[in-house]
């Protein structure tokens, strides 16, 4: 398919990485998870002593690692300064203080230049996050916007958490609210939808489904050009 820009945005659990993954397969397209950065940067800043609590401390060093994001669909990859964090970045620890550390406007401004370059230089990408219809691609070619109740949400993500990271169904929904409301408060390109993305509600809908649903509307734009 020619250079399609498809972003996705919407909070966790709705099937923004499943959906963008299978969608960027199906269609011939890269595929970027932003949320990978925001993990990558903060999983950095903890390994590297920085207080997640002390944002000066963390814009005084937002330029220092080195992140590299893969954008195979396939095989998605991440490295900071060449150590491939794919598994630590995905703890419960990285995912309690990523919102903290992604609210710091130098930590946007950063990775939001870095995504921009790989969406040019991609020829064709789908691309999943918070911000990426509102701010980093205001000009992609079709905007989606995920949703799902938290009942359903918390119930996918606990299904996903194992051996003694598996918390209680609650707790895991408390969390997850938690982290939805520091994303869509933050006063830097908060978690919010653009007014020109499409609204899919998955809370009824099975992964197969959202996936058809993205594919016809990718379609759809494409034989509109
Ligand atoms: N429509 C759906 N119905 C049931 N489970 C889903 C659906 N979409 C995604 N999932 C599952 O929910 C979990 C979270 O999905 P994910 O794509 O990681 O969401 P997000 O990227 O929005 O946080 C995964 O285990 C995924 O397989
Ligand atoms: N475009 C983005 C993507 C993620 N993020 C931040 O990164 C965190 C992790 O994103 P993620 O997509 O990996 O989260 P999950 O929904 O997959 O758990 C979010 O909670 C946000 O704080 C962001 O600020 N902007």
């Amino acid at each position: 398919m020619e250079s399609v820009i498809v972003a996705i945005d919407g909070p966790s659990g709705t099937g923004k990485s499943s959906t963008s993954k299978a969608v960027a397969a199906e269609l011939g397209l890269r595929y970027l998870d932003t949320g990978a950065q925001y993990r990558a940067i903060t999983w950095w800043m903890v390994s590297n002593g920085i207080d997640v609590a002390d944002p000066q401390a963390i814009a005084g060093a937002a330029e220092k690692p080195e992140i590299v994001s893969g954008t195979d669909p396939a095989a998605p990859a991440i490295t900071v300064d060449g150590v491939d964090v794919a598994g630590p970045i995905r703890t419960q620890d990285v995912t309690s203080k990523v919102s903290a550390v992604s609210a710091v406007p130098e930590v946007r401004t950063r990775i939001t230049e870095l995504q921009r370059s790989i969406a040019r230089e991609a020829g064709g990408i789908v691309v999943e996050g918070r911000d990426i219809g509102t701010t980093v691609l205001p000009d992609a070619d079709l905007k989606i916007f995920l949703t799902a109740s938290p009942e359903a949400r918390a119930a996918r993500r606990s299904g996903e958490l194992k051996g003694k990271e598996a918390g209680d169904l609650a707790a895991t929904r408390e969390a997850l609210i938690q982290r939805d409301a520091a994303d869509s408060g933050r006063k830097t390109s908060p978690l919010a939808k653009a007014d020109d993305a499409v609204e899919v509600d998955t809370t009824e809908l099975t992964l197969q489904q959202v996936i058809e649903c993205v594919v016809t509307l990718v379609e759809e734009k494409r034989a509109a050009r």
